[in-house]
């Protein structure tokens, strides 16, 4: 190891520090090397193999053990140097090996060159708390016991890389990358490409409104800035690279490195690039005192600065900004990996000063990292309810964003080609928030030749039929066999006990695998060991209402099951029935019986829900009720032409087509018959002790009621021949407000439209509007439709959104 030299930082262990113990020492030796290799592959290559989330993770155990044990802090330690490989190791470009880089580019080290004024990084907070302290620390030293009013400039930390431009008399003679800091690589040819950088400095017009700073153009400037590929373009950017046989970038921030350092300049004019000035270097000819006004400056000679900056004036400010841009962290035009708090002062910044590696007058706040890699174990299809197949890649279970991950959808095979992960892959993962896991790029470095591409089945993996697009030129691919595919009958029975339909609280996701689909999850072996394979107890739902107990006796599903922490082999159990012991038989379980109770219940359910049950695509509960009110029968609805369908209140063109074309299959229409013969309810009885007191009104009920659920406070409305509405609009006759009661309410006030309360809604129901001293103005009712047609269509439109 090279003597230790005494730094300029004022973190240079101290000569009396002890010795740290053996173990340290191989640790800081390890994790120094380690880090090294990143960096290398991070800023010499452009392609991490690890995740800025997993490397920072490892600087900070760096930067503890060396609190720890503070002589391990040399200079040359990663946590003392501005992380970039050593430019001056490679100065010699004529000897220089060309590199091949991984993402399949060549490119020579560019010349090296020494920056005027050092080119620093950024010292890191990675919470509220840490950055507090900083700003109680900063803030300190820089008054001083002087009085000074510190302020703050807060700006979006650029996900890219830094650029140093050099203008000599308004003109751009050198642009360099950051290097090690003191040394950066020359890129001027290349970033002459980007036509946001001007070439020329502009002189700035005389400024006519007096917030316009102007400042003549000096003989000579270093503008820092950071270089950037927009996020809006970089999938389909990479995209074409898999199409064109590359390899794709991990992401947006390596791609900008990547396109900058091209050996021909012309591959960097082709790429998307941008640039955002965030810093001064040397500079003689001129003088500033503030940051935000130097921004101002740069603006004024026709560089670009981001829009995001933003002056302070404390803590609350800066704590202000960083929430933020947290919640606005995907709304930018590039990645932002965190907020940068600078003290706006000049003066200020100098008395403050900096370390070998960052300036003590500003601060970074990363945001927990959204990335992070992993292994890409498998990719599976996925067979829904109307038989698209999609699919999916299965992780090795990995933490990001606050939840474990295991599992991303792929969406079709197109899209596995577009990204070009393989199975076997390491895959760089991204979980923003709420948002589901995406799998972005493959980490191409890390292949070791065993990865393997994902084919997509051309036979259904659940029924054996042969999968096809239902149109010509359709990216999703299905599989025809609606009818009897366990798959897709099983997503349909699970929809079809759902709480929008029969609502048949015991025929769950595990019960109607049972029923439909008892091989899902076979594991390959069960083959190879001659475990014979269960035919589904329902080849379709038509046998729903003919089932006995005793069907069930014999249906078993496979499971995984968990002894003692340990996870066993898969193994098949019986579903419906316990278990038989030596002592007692088996016999149908508690849950067996209550599916049985409830499947004799809702025998006599209101016809909507049948139809909702029957998965008539666009057919959710609100074209059922529709379609219901007005055809009171499932007989009268099977026969009426989609002309009649249509013109129903509620029902559109789309819904009454699809109804119709439901009822032309004849398996369709053997579901129909065989539950009526097994005694479910075909037609609302028209019960005539109720008086249609509402005809021709419109109710919106809102809030929660105590004698009525929302269903049957609908149903209360619907049969005594009024409309429930779920919009107040100036067609409503009456607003109806339970507790809890949001928005509806205040628009119902808004329009002048009358409100009851729920002892004034039984009274409506039983005496109509007279009763609650409304008048029966129902004759306006005619020209009320749109609105609650607008209703039925939105509903259908939930309805196609769950296929
Ligand atoms: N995945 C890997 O293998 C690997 C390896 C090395 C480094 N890295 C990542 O690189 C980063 C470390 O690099 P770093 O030294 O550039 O530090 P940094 O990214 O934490 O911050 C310093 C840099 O931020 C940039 N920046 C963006 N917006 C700015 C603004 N508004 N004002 C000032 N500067 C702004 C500047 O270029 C500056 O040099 C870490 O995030 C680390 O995770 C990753
Ligand atoms: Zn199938």
């Amino acid at each position: 190891m090279t003597a230790v030299t005494k730094s300029s930082s004022d973190l240079t262990p101290a000569a009396d520090a002890p010795p740290p113990p053996e173990q340290a020492r191989h640790r800081w030796n390890d994790l120094a090397a380690e880090l090294r290799e990143h960096q290398f592959a991070y800023y010499a290559k452009d392609a991490p193999t690890i995740s800025d989330g997993e490397y920072d993770a490892l600087l900070r155990e760096l930067v503890e053990l060396e609190e720890a044990h503070p002589a391990l802090r040399v200079p040359e330690s990663p946590t003392q140097t501005v992380g970039g490989f050593d430019v001056v190791a490679e100065a010699d470009v004529e000897q220089a090996e060309p590199i091949v880089d991984d993402v399949g580019e060549v490119y020579i080290p560019f010349a090296p060159v020494d920056h005027r004024e050092r080119m620093l990084s950024l010292d890191n907070v990675f919470s509220e708390e840490e950055l507090a302290e900083w700003y109680a620390r900063a803030t300190d030293v820089a008054d001083g016991g002087l009085g000074v009013d510190v302020r703050f400039l807060t700006e979006a930390k650029i996900d890219g890389l830094a650029v140093n431009l050099l203008y000599e008399q308004g003109r751009l003679t050198r642009a360099l990358t950051r290097g090690d800091g003191r040394t950066g690589e020359d890129v001027t040819l290349n970033v002459r490409t980007i036509s946001e950088i001007p070439v020329e400095l502009t002189q700035p017009a005389d400024a006519h409104d007096e917030d316009t700073v102007t400042v003549p153009i000096p003989e000579l400037v270093e503008v820092r800035g950071e270089v950037f590929f927009p996020v809006a373009q970089f999938e389909e950017f990479n995209a074409s690279r898999v199409e064109q046989g590359l390899p794709p970038f991990a992401n947006p921030r390596n791609c900008a490195a990547g396109s900058l350092r091209q050996k021909d300049p012309q591959v960097t004019a082709s790429r998307p690039l941008r640039m955002l000035v965030h810093g001064i270097g040397a500079r003689t000819g001129f003088d500033i005192f503030t940051q935000s006004e130097a921004y101002d400056i740069l603006r004024g000679w026709g560089l670009p600065v981001s829009p995001y900056n933003e002056v302070v004036d404390d803590l609350d400010g800066i704590l202000r900004r960083v929430r933020y841009f947290g919640e606005h962290r995907h709304d930018l035009e590039h990645e932002l990996d965190g907020v940068v708090v600078k003290i706006d002062q000049i003066s200020v910044q100098r008395r403050l000063g900096s370390t070998s590696r960052a300036p003590r007058w500003a601060i970074a706040y990363k945001y927990p990292p959204e990335e992070v890699t992993t292994t890409l174990l498998d990719i599976r299809v996925n067979v829904g309810r109307t038989g698209r197949v999609t699919p999916y890649g299965v992780m090795e279970p990995v933490q990001v964003a606050g939840s474990t991950v295991e599992m991303a959808t792929l969406h079709n095979a197109h899209e596995v080609e577009r990204k070009g992960v393989l199975i076997g892959d390491t895959i760089v993962l991204r979980k923003a928030g709420d948002v589901i896991p995406e799998i972005l790029a493959p980490v191409v470095d890390k292949r070791d030749g065993t990865e393997r591409a994902f084919v997509m089945p051309t036979h259904c993996p659940s029924c054996g039929t042969e999968l096809a697009p239902q149109k010509e030129g359709d990216k999703d691919i299905r599989c025809p066999n609606a009818r009897t595919c366990p798959a897709q009958l099983r997503e349909r029975m699970f929809g079809l006990a759902s709480r929008g339909a029969f609502d048949i609280e015991a025929l769950g996701w595990e019960a109607a695998i049972a029923l439909t689909d008892p091989e899902a999850g076979r594991p390959e072996w069960a083959d190879e060991r001659g475990i014979p394979r269960e035919d589904p107890v329902l080849a379709g739902e038509a046998g729903l209402f003919d089932l006995r107990p005793e069907d069930l006796a014999g249906v078993h599903v496979w499971r995984q099951p968990k002894r003692k922490g340990e996870v066993e082999e898969w193994e098949k159990q019986p579903f419906f029935y316990t278990k038989a012991t030596a002592k007692t038989p088996s016999k149908p379980r508690a849950t067996t019986d209550v599916l049985f109770t409830q499947l004799e219940k809702v025998r006599s359910q209101p016809l909507w829900r049948v139809l909702v049950a029957l998965s008539i695509r666009h057919v959710g509960p609100t074209a059922a009720r529709a379609l219901a009110t007005h055809f009171a029968s499932m007989q009268a609805i099977r026969e009426a032409s989609v002309e009649e369908l249509a013109a129903v209140e509620g029902v559109g063109g789309t819904i009454a087509e699809s109804v119709r074309e439901w009822f032309d299959v004849d398996w369709h229409r053997e579901i129909v018959d065989r539950w009526a013969a097994a005694g479910v309810r075909m037609a609302d009885e028209r019960d005539e002790s109720v008086e249609r007191t509402l005809e021709g009104m419109t109710v919106v009920v809102t809030g929660s009621l105590q004698g009525f659920s929302r269903d049957e406070s609908k149903e209360a409305i619907i049969t005594r021949g009024g409309k429930a509405s779920g919009s107040v609009s100036k067609k409503t006759h009456v607003v109806v407000v339970g507790e809890n009661a949001g928005s509806k309410a205040a628009k119902a006030e808004e329009l002048g439209v009358p409100i009851l309360d729920e002892e004034g809604f039984v009274a409506l129901l039983a005496g109509g509007p007279a009763a609650v001293g409304l008048g029966d103005d129902s004759g306006e009712s005619e020209t009320s439709d749109t609105e609650s047609t607008r209703d039925a269509e939105a509903g259908a439109d939930e309805q196609a959104e769950k296929d």
